[in-house]
């Protein structure tokens, strides 16, 4: 599928990182944790037609296969999260890509809208800091990182280190409150506590 036009984010691809192994929660696939009776995924989705392209990265896709989404795997394996975005901004069609980690079950649109707003020429990814933390799987980043990024993941570095070596934006907490007074879009879950905590559940058998 060619990047749809016409779209609020016609140069954004959507990408959706799946990638992990859930082992807190014993390795349900996140994705299909379910708020109200609709998945994660289906929650994210529902973003898509913002967005100039869709993408979801996961190692294991089965469990995603009803949602006819072009998904991709780790081009370089076991590199944790930083792997997963590297794949994403490999194979991304736009020019930009944001990415949403595939346990963060309340993204908002308006939030991903902050996001977008603080890309310039000077940029190369944005995210938020909230409570003293960067998250940088709510966040913007320009595909043509994706080389750089590759060489880079042979140090094994976290994603904030990754951050720290290009231009990255920070947003402050400030920023996302304004669109989003709780900060629901950073909730990730990864426990059994987290599920009780956020209202989430788990995929019916
Ligand atoms: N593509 C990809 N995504 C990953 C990888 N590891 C973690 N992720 C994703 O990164 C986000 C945060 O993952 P974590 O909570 O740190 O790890 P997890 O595997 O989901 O869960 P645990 O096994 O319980 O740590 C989730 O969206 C994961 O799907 C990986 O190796 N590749």
């Amino acid at each position: 599928m060619d990047p749809r036009h016409g779209t609020e984010f016609p140069d954004v691809t959507l990408a959706i990182i799946a990638g992990g192994q859930g082992r807190r929660l014993s390795g349900v696939p996140k994705g299909l944790l379910q708020v109200e009776g609709r998945t994660v995924l289906a929650r994210q989705l529902a973003l898509s037609p913002h967005f100039g392209d869709v993408l979801l990265v996961a190692n294991a896709p089965a469990p995603y296969a009803g949602h006819a989404l072009r998904t991709v795997a780790d081009p370089v394996p076991d590199k944790g999260a930083p792997g997963g975005v590297h794949a994403a901004l490999t194979a991304s069609r736009t020019r930009w890509v944001v990415t949403v980690a595939c346990d963060m079950p309340f993204v908002s649109l308006e939030s991903l809208r902050v996001l977008l707003d603080a890309r310039g020429e000077d940029v190369d990814a944005v995210c938020f800091e909230a409570e003293g933390r960067m998250e940088p799987l709510l966040a913007v980043y320009r595909a043509e990182l994706a080389p750089h990024w590759r060489a880079l993941l042979a140090e094994d570095p976290s994603l904030r280190l990754l951050l720290s070596r290009f231009r990255s934006r920070v947003l402050p907490e400030s920023a996302l409150r304004a669109v989003d007074p709780t900060l629901r879009s950073l909730v990730n879950v990864n426990t059994p506590e987290d599920l009780a905590r956020h209202g989430v559940s788990l995929p019916p058998r």
